[in-house]
């Protein structure tokens, strides 16, 4: 029986963005949080806040991850880490993007939750989240195998709460809209980055923070198990039609 005095935290990408604004709130109310990231800069620079406890992994290393998470009783698990690749259609993809972007977005997110559920299902309690996003929920053009990543972390978040049934473990798919992060930081220059931000007003990464306190505070009986959060500027869906064509 783990004598740890606070309820222990562990968010995925908690180096920038949406990770990073979940992790300190998550401090702020109450857990110490494994803050993963490969930045040690920027990890080194959030143990000003009392809770933070840094691990500078890469996700991918799954040797590592199990490692350094052996022993750890976590009761909140936020599979946040995730990157946007190359916006482009998919024949001009390269193979390397699309493997990381699977490799990173998904196959990260259920190595990570396979290590840690069991001790939560042990402990008949815990709540794993998942980031999705829209473009798992509806087709975005430039984004197909983002998508896909997306709509393969929704799947499975709702499939695992058949397996968890019963259990005490609950699960939450967040399904974020446009958030003002780094997250194109490589996809779009830094012009059209701007202009992207600039058209509407972006949920701020502590909104998505704020909604996860909320959820995680509900009753031991209550599951959220989907929040979608998009700027109220932001649809999702709509036919288009190709340009020029008439058949
Ligand atoms: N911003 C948005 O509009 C939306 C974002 N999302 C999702 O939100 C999640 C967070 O992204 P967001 O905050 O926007 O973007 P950021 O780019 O700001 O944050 C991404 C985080 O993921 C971490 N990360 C990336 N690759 C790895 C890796 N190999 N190992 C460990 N950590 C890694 C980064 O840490 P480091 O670089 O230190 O390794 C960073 O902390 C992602 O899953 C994204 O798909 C979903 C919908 C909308
Ligand atoms: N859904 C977001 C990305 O995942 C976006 O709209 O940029």
């Amino acid at each position: 029986m783990s004598m740890k005095s606070k309820p222990l935290a562990m968010v995925t990408g908690a180096t920038s963005g949406i990770g990073k604004a979940i992790s300190l709130k998550l401090c702020e109310d109450g857990y110490d949080v494994i803050a993963l990231g490969r930045s040690t800069t920027i990890l080194a620079e959030m143990t000003s806040h009392s809770g933070v406890r840094p691990l500078a992994l890469d996700l991918t290393d799954r040797e590592a991850l199990a490692a350094a998470l052996e022993g750890e009783e976590i009761d909140v698990l936020v599979n946040n880490a995730g990157i946007m690749p190359p916006i482009g259609s998919f024949d001009k993809m390269a193979q390397s993007d699309i493997d990381t972007t699977l490799e990173v977005n998904l196959s990260a997110a259920l190595s990570t939750t396979r290590l840690v559920l069991p001790g939560m299902m042990a402990r008949g309690r815990g709540h794993v989240f998942f980031t999705g996003s829209t473009a798992g929920h509806a087709p975005f053009p430039n984004m197909a195998v983002y998508g896909a990543s997306k709509a393969a972390i929704a799947s499975f978040a709702a499939a695992l709460r058949c397996d968890l049934s019963g259990s005490g473990v609950r699960v939450t798919e967040i399904v974020a809209g446009r958030v003002e992060t780094a997250l194109y930081r490589d996809a779009l220059t830094a012009d059209a980055r701007a202009d992207m931000y600039s058209v509407f007003q972006a949920v701020q990464p502590e909104d998505v923070a704020a909604m996860l306190g909320t959820v995680l505070a509900m009753p031991a009986n209550v599951d959220v198990t989907r929040f979608d959060i998009l700027p109220t500027a932001q649809f999702v869906g709509g036919g288009g039609f190709a340009k020029g064509n008439r058949t």
